[in-house]
Order: structure tokens, then sequence, then C-alpha cells
């Protein structure tokens, strides 16, 4: 899948919104990408471009080895897409549903009964074929939704926030599952995310946006090795003002940078934690500073975030701009 300069303006009444500000993109076939960004960043909205679903504004994408303009039939039969909201119908038995979903795929009953019974296998869903949809756990429901979008058996399989909701275990077992389909089935996976851990935990490579931009590219370890250095965090009682003290004896060692106060703890950054501490405590010693903690830890793509953006992504997370409806303008599918 290639992209070259994808770009979507949302046009609702007085105002223009930029989601996606030309992403150019490149995923190989058998790769497990994940498309990392705060909310409102324009994950979803690149998503529904690639999906077909919604017009680019303007640039072009080659996605399962066609044109998006020119021929999106083609590509939506080589596609799944897996919503964050799921496709199943509440009412509908789990193996009635994914029959249907074959067969409005244009396989033969024949055909998509046998789809059904391995995608039941494949998810861990063997015994539940007769259970209404609505009576699965999330964890299950999650799964039936991402054996619905692979009945017809695509190349590239599009996740939009595939575990947001699920419990810790689910979580763990559904990444299992798009690891299985990628190693066994060698699909292509393109997840959307706003959790750190998902992104670490799956994807080989990951694309950053922020502002509908692409502001970084890489494995989860080559964007932690971008941040300079482990991330030290140090409580002090700052009843009598010690924290300004602290920062004075904590900036006088070797390689301590970007450092901040706030409330009485200093965060700042240091090539090498384990090398740094012995001498930070005596520095902190030497001023008479009573620390009340200390702490130190690897840089994580939260560190990542922060260093590209100026912001943190679980703060961004928090604070979710409400999606504008207004402007859901008529959507081409054709
Ligand atoms: N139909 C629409 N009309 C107008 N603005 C929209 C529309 N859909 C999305 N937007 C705006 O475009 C920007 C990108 O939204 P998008 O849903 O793509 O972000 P996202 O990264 O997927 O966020 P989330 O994680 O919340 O799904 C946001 O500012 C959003 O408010």
């Amino acid at each position: 899948m290639i992209t070259d300069r994808l770009s979507r303006r949302y046009t609702a009444r007085d105002r223009t919104i930029d989601a996606v500000k030309g992403v150019s993109m490149r995923v190989d076939a058998g790769e497990i990408v994940g498309f990392l960004g705060p909310n409102g960043a324009g994950k979803t909205t690149t998503l529904r471009m690639l999906t077909t679903l919604l017009r680019p504004t303007a640039g072009t994408a080659s996605i399962a080895g066609y044109d998006l303009h020119t021929a999106p039939r083609e590509i939506r039969k080589r596609i799944g897409y897996v919503a964050q909201s799921g496709g199943a119908a509440q009412e509908c038995t789990v193996a009635d549903e994914l029959e249907l979903q074959g067969r409005l795929y244009r396989l033969s009953k024949v055909h998509a009964r046998r789809k059904a019974a391995e995608l039941v296998e494949r998810f861990e869903l063997g015994g539940l074929e007769r259970r209404r949809v609505r009576t699965l756990s999330g964890g299950q429901r999650r799964r039936l939704d991402i054996a619905l979008g692979l009945v017809h058996s695509p190349d590239v399989v599009f996740l939009d926030e595939p575990s947001t909701g699920l419990d810790p275990q689910s979580r763990a077992n559904l990444w299992e599952h798009i690891r299985a389909l990628r190693d066994e089935q060698g699909v292509t996976v393109f997840l959307t995310t706003h959790y750190l851990d998902e992104a670490d935990a799956l994807a080989g490579r990951l694309l950053v946006i922020d502002h509908g931009e692409i502001v970084a590219e890489g494995s989860p370890d080559e964007l932690k090795a971008r941040v300079s250095g482990d991330g030290v965090t140090v409580g002090v009682d700052d009843a009598d003002g010690s924290a300004r003290a602290a920062a004075t004896a904590v900036s006088g060692v070797d390689g301590v940078h970007e450092l901040s106060i706030a409330d009485g703890t200093l965060e700042f950054r240091v090539p090498r934690g384990d090398v740094a501490i012995p001498e930070l405590i005596r520095a902190m010693d030497a001023a008479g500073v009573a620390m009340t903690s200390l702490h130190v830890h690897r840089p994580t793509l939260d560190d990542v975030f922060l260093t590209l953006t100026g912001r943190s992504l679980r703060d961004a997370e928090h604070s979710t701009e409400p999606a504008e409806q207004e402007g859901k303008e008529a959507e081409h599918a054709a």
C-alpha cells in the first residue's frame, strides 16, 4: 500500500477542517503497521479514505495493488475493514452472521459455511455458533468483528482501535490473534490506536500522526531511541523550598537535561539512569535535600510523543475534542 500526499478537508458550515494533511506512506505486504495518534489526529479519517469509504480531497493511493480513485471496487474485494463499533447485528447468531457475510461477498452457500467454520476455529468462537451476538462478551464480540472482516480472505486488513474497551486479558488474547493473521496467513495489518502499549506490543512499525500530519515513523525501538536518554523523577519534601535546592544540585550532575520542577517533583533526562543514580544521590545529600522518591525509566512511546509534539499522548487521550458531526456529508462508496 502506498499513499502520496493523501488529504482530507471537511467543510462544516462556515469553517473548514484539514483533518488529514498530505499523508505519504508505504506499507509492505505482511507488515503490521500501527497508526498512532491522539483523539482527533486524523486516524479514522485516513482509515476511511484507505478503505474507500471517504473520498480524499487531494492526493493518491494504491491499495492492494489498485488505484484508490479509479478502482475502489477492486480494492474493496481485497481488503477487510473492522470499524471501531464493529459490524455484527445484535440479534443474529454468530454462525448466521458469518455465513451471511460470506454470502454478501458472493461466496457459495457451501463455501460460506466452510469459511465460517474456519473462522470460528481460528478466533476461538467454538461452542458459540448458536449464541446471539448481543450475548457475547466484549472479547468474543471483538474477535467476531475481526472474523467478519476476514470472510473474503483479504490481503490487507484495517482495524480501527481493535482493543478499545477490552480488559487486559482479552486485549492480550486479541493481539495474539492479530499476530497470527500475519504470521500464519501473511495478511497485512494496518491498525489505528491511541494506546501506547498496543502499538508497542503489536506493530513492527509505527506511523505517528498529529494534527493530520505524520510526525514520525519507525519501529517502536527506533522511535524510543530518538528520545535522548532515560527519564528520572525525583520527589523531595518541599516544605522548606528544597525543590529549588534539589534542582541546583541535580543540574550540576553530568548529562542532566530537560529539567523541570512541579509540586516538589523534579523531572529530567540523563544519558544512562543506572550510571547517574549514585552521583544524583551524592549531590542531593551534599545539598542537604531530603529525597522522598527516585524513579528511573527507559524511554516509552509516550516520551517519544512528548518529544515530538510537546504534548503527552496520555494527556491528549483525556482531552478529547468532540468530533464535529454536522459536516458528515454524503460519502462515496462506489
Ligand atoms: N464528518 C466530519 N466533519 C467535520 N469534521 C470532522 C468530521 N470527521 C472528523 N472531523 C474532524 O477531523 C479531525 C480528525 O478526526 P478523526 O476522527 O479522523 O481523528 P482520529 O484520530 O480518528 O480521532 P479518534 O481517536 O477520536 O477517532 C478532528 O478534528 C475531527 O473533529
